[in-house]
């Protein structure tokens, strides 16, 4: 082992960062989006979209192409040639494009990690301007979680095919062809490089399903990763429905720019939005609706400040109540454990190409129960022969102490690591505001593990997965399990003390927020804000409980339904 080998990463990329703040001065992918509108107070639109993200864009696009005058008010500004290089990705975290939220540490699940916090995107195109590009859709199961007929799998199943277009002869050639769409506007691809091939033949001796696609028809099984890529350039909303829109008279967009207040009339009706550029406050209107996409943390801390949340805790601000519903109450993240293989199969040394994702990626699902249809758990496994990437997604985008990434490190063979993901976690947080500055963080409890159970169960899931590991063609590939704690050697090797004690110190929380503005408390079936009128939110926010895959596709998804729900109610 290189010792400081993850230090010697981290200073690279914060270097590298650099180069990439004053390449941000160029605006080199402006010329994609329409120009910033100048936006005078008092100015009005048919629809006011708040926040530019991954649904902001879905929303504004639909809404101009039926015509609509539309505003879009995005805190961030334009995206740079990082966010389109899948190769770069590592690059944006803790960059101008980062909202930086921090969560308080809570003593108990970061212990291993050199802060807390998850990085979203402060850009236009949201955080799947950001994000992984991993793509995924979830399964039947979390649809349930909805409760609404309209809202099952069965229903999305339209959107998602509506919103994607897939390239991958395996798939479509396939019985899953029908679960996917080729002609929406955002690309997908799914690699098949060789080591993948290895690995799944692995899998599949050791007894698991192996299919062409595991993203979405409840399938237990594993297959190669989607991602959000199409022709070596990440996917996302701002230039798949922004860009073709770009000389549109009814688009308006103004960037850096932070809608701090909705505002309401005498009957409870929303009529506009308050945003500040430049330190100038703005006052904008609606003649139809405004629309908050602003994300799972940051919605509900826009619709607090305007006057909507649970009564108490607004009161003790100061703020006066319009509808007492329990915005911010229901967070769920998604919580899982990272398992560090090393393994006998020595690096690929090949020339950096920051158009290919750095690592080849299978996806699988499992259910402990061999007759259920529905998983339990998600396996992200990323075969890994750039060891230079290893320590910077260890150390830097998962944050995890540079001596465990040190540890999981090897210099000339191939690291395999497996990500153990809880699919139905019943631990919940809260996002509550801090104070009624607009411009400060809230605070954000996720309360990991609160509920014991979910501990219990990453244990089951790490001894059920582990199983695989030790089948005969894994082994022959050399893995070997790295303890990168290097404190859970007191307890036996394998026993519920010893994962219980990994599983805490390995916690890996991939940003799936869900739930804070939670349809059935907060929204209605067609995302109306409940005891008011004039305002829907369209975001991750709204998705009741977490989703068994990353929620940029879902996310889509939802903002292709919602906007179709919108234009009806239009007319
Ligand atoms: C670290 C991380 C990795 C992830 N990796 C993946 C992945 O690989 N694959 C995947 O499918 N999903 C991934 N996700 C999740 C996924 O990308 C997001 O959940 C999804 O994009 C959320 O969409 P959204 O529209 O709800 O919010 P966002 O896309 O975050 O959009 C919110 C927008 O509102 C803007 N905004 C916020 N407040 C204001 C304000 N007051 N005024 C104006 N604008 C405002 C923000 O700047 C942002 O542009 C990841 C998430 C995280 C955190």
């Amino acid at each position: 082992m290189a010792s400081g080998a993850t230090s010697i990463q981290i200073e690279q990329i914060l270097n590298i960062q650099g180069a990439f703040r004053a390449l941000a001065l160029l605006n080199m992918v402006g010329y994609l989006f329409p120009e910033d509108a100048k936006v005078s107070d008092g100015d009005t639109y048919d629809y006011i979209v708040v926040g530019g993200g991954t649904a902001g864009c879905v929303v504004a696009g639909r809404l101009v192409e039926a015509n609509f005058k539309t505003l879009l008010i995005e805190a961030g500004n334009n995206p740079g040639e990082e966010n389109y290089a899948p190769g770069l990705q590592t690059y944006i975290k803790n960059s101008r494009m980062d909202w930086n939220f921090t969560r308080p540490r809570d003593g108990f699940t970061d212990q291993c990690h050199k802060g807390s916090g998850s990085f979203f995107g402060k850009v236009l195109g949201g955080t799947g301007n950001t994000d992984f590009m991993l793509y995924g859709r979830g399964n039947p199961q979390d649809y349930r979680k909805f409760n609404e007929d309209s809202w099952n799998w069965k229903n999305m199943l339209k959107y998602f095919r509506k919103s994607e277009n897939l390239v991958d002869d395996e798939i479509l050639n396939s019985r899953y062809r029908r679960y996917h769409g080729t002609e929406g506007r955002i690309g997908l691809i799914k690699e098949n490089r060789s080591e993948t091939q290895e690995y799944l033949q692995a899998y599949e001796e050791a007894g698991k399903k192996v299919v062409a696609d595991v993203t979405g028809a409840g399938i237990i099984g594993y297959s190669g990763a989607l991602y959000h890529i199409a022709k070596g350039s990440r996917t996302e909303t701002a230039t798949a429905y922004l860009s073709p829109l770009k000389d549109n008279p009814n688009l308006h967009i103004t960037r850096n720019s932070t809608a701090v207040k909705i505002i309401f009339d005498e009957n409870k009706r929303a009529v506009g939005v308050v945003f500040v550029k430049e330190g100038k406050a703005i006052t904008v209107r609606a003649t139809k609706e405004v629309i908050v996409t602003t994300g799972a943390v940051k919605t509900p801390q826009l619709l607090m400040l305007s006057g909507i949340g649970p009564k108490e805790r607004l009161e003790k601000l100061n703020i006066s109540v319009i509808s007492n519903i329990p915005v911010g109450k229901k967070l769920q993240d998604a919580v899982g454990v990272l398992l560090g293989f090393k393994t006998n199969k020595t690096t690929k040394i090949m020339p950096f190409n920051d158009r290919e994702y750095p690592a080849q990626v299978i996806m699988g699902y499992s259910s402990l129960n061999n007759c259920s249809c529905d998983p339990d758990y998600q396996t992200i496994n990323y075969i890994i022969d750039n060891t230079a990437y290893l320590l910077q997604l260890c150390g830097f985008s998962l944050g995890f102490q540079n001596s465990i990434c040190d540890r999981i490190y090897s210099k000339d063979t191939q690291i395999f690591l497996s990500f153990i993901l809880h699919l139905n976690v019943r631990s919940y947080g809260e996002v509550a505001l801090r104070n009624t500055d607009p411009f400060a963080m809230p605070n954000i409890f996720p309360n990991y593990y609160t509920y014991d159970g979910d501990l219990n169960d990453i244990v089951d899931y790490i001894m059920d997965y582990y199983k695989v590991i030790e089948t005969p063609k894994f082994q022959s590939m050399g893995l070997e399990f790295v303890e990168a704690t290097g404190k859970c050697g007191q307890f036996q090797f394998g026993s519920r003390p010893f994962w219980r004690c990994y599983a805490l110190c390995m916690i890996v929380t991939p940003g799936r927020y869900v739930g804070t503005c939670s349809m059935g408390s907060v929204v209605d079936s067609r995302l109306k804000v409940m005891g008011v009128s004039g305002l829907r939110v369209v975001d991750a926010s709204v998705i009741p409980g977490t989703i068994g895959s990353a929620l940029f596709g879902p996310t889509v998804a939802l903002a292709e339904k919602g906007v179709e729900m919108i234009i009806e109610d239009a007319s």
